[in-house]
């Protein structure tokens, strides 16, 4: 059926608010406008709303096949869909990983059977994500990879970075890399920061990601490849993006909501909710990373959503596996965090989790505006409420932000036209 949504709040170009109505028919926006006539749609009624285009994360960790007891496809999109996102990438860290054609089309008929909003699927770069041999870039993007990444572990070897450099480019997809040196971590849990030597936990060093990038941005220089780099989080790291960029070297990259409002100061003792990879760095990283986004040394912004269970986190913050949910919290954290604080505006959040990753992956997604595909939030910026894990539709509860009063909850969101999930409604 086709929807009519009336009396929203859609942001205009230079960050002021209008009152219009969307009239979406099939996967389509057909018009956008005052005063549109009801013609049989279903009327959704958006007053008092802002209206984005349906958010996009290209950062996630669906767990689907191999660890399902963390996640699904199924719950993973329906927690996306109740964050406002219906595009949504897939990492590659699973049970088997997505190395084969077979693997991938496997992932994909999954997909296609039980999500609620698109799953753009990535590759691994190399098979396993062992870091030994490629995987073939070119069958694997004809089978719909989206890009190649072994998030979850860095690729060690320059010389393997280099080759699937050549070999991305050839095809021009781009290398998401996960920058993590392992002969710099020391078997580290949280960074190497006040908190570790406070708790004598081993420390992550920061040099253990930004030497990742230093090495991969001349990389990708030799290769002419487009190079991504992952949950940036140090200083240092977003000084070699932003000299990079000066330099000319197609280089995009994105930040965490919790590397934008955390730091290792904020970790209130030993609670693994707040161990993620890389971790919560210093003070001056977070202030880096908020300067990064700002000056667009940094592209855009990912959750990284990687549920756990409770049983998992338990082990300790030495034993416990890295990561933390992000997808049902992302919007209000950082509306009620950065721009009701007036760090940033609006307009700006809301392009870091549209546009702009979608230019930065030439997607043709983030926008409204007639004839764009129908990807559509309905968010109440008024809207209070504290988050609530047990609330969430992800099987994974890790969150360091539970109790954290938040505005600006999202409460309708449309995928390629269809209504996937409304606040308080079951959806069939
Ligand atoms: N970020 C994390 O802390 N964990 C991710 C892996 C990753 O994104 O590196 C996971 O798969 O659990
Ligand atoms: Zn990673």
């Amino acid at each position: 059926m086709n929807l009519l949504i009336k009396n929203g709040n859609i942001l205009a170009e230079n960050g002021e608010l209008k009152k219009q109505d969307i009239r979406v028919e099939g996967t389509k926006i057909l018009e956008i406008g005052e005063n549109l006539a009801e013609n049989g749609e279903h009327v959704l009624d958006a007053e008092g709303q802002l209206i984005v285009p349906g958010l996009i994360d290209l950062h996630v960790h669906l767990r689907e096949p191999g660890g399902e007891h963390k996640e699904t496809i199924e719950t993973g999109t329906m927690a996306a869909a109740a964050g406002g996102f219906t595009t949504i990438a897939a990492m590659p860290n699973t049970r088997p990983v997505p190395d084969t054609v077979e693997n991938l089309t496997n992932l994909n008929n999954r997909i296609e059977e039980t999500s609620h909003v698109r799953v753009l699927p990535y590759a691994s770069i190399t098979i396993r994500e062992a870091g030994k041999e490629l995987t073939d870039f070119v069958s694997l993007k004809e089978t719909g990879a989206f890009a190649f990444t072994d998030d979850g572990v860095g690729v060690q070897q320059a010389g393997m970075m280099y080759e699937a450099m050549k070999k991305a480019a050839a095809i021009d997809a781009a290398v998401v890399a996960h920058c993590e040196d392992n002969s710099l971590i020391y078997g580290g849990a949280v960074h190497d920061g006040e908190f570790a030597a406070k708790h004598d936990i081993p420390g992550i060093p920061s040099i253990c990601e930004s030497v990742h990038i230093a090495r991969d941005v001349l990389i990708a220089e030799a290769a002419g490849c487009h190079y991504h780099v992952c949950h940036i989080s140090t200083e240092g790291s977003v000084r070699t993006v932003r000299d990079a960029k000066k330099a000319g070297i197609r280089v995009t990259a994105e930040v965490t909501p919790h590397h934008l409002l955390l730091c290792d100061e904020d970790i209130p003792g030993i609670d693994t909710n707040f161990k993620m990879n890389p971790p919560l760095r210093g003070k001056k990283d977070q202030q880096a990373l908020i300067e990064g986004l700002l000056e667009g040394t940094i592209d855009f912004i990912a959750t990284d959503h990687a549920p756990h269970t409770a049983e998992e986190k338990a082990a300790g913050m030495k034993s416990a596996p890295f990561g933390i949910v992000g997808l049902e919290t992302a919007f209000p954290l950082l509306y009620t965090h950065l721009v009701q604080k007036g760090l940033i505006t609006l307009k700006q959040l809301v392009d870091w989790m549209t546009i702009k990753p979608a230019q930065a992956f030439g997607l043709p997604y983030g926008k409204l505006e007639e004839g764009a595909v129908a990807d559509i939030a309905l968010i109440d910026l008024q809207a209070e409420k504290a988050i609530d894990p047990e609330k969430f539709y992800s099987k994974g509860k890790n969150t360091p932000f539970a109790g954290w009063k938040c505005n600006g909850w999202p409460t309708a969101t449309i995928s390629e036209g269809k209504l996937v999930w409304q606040e308080g409604k079951v959806q069939a």
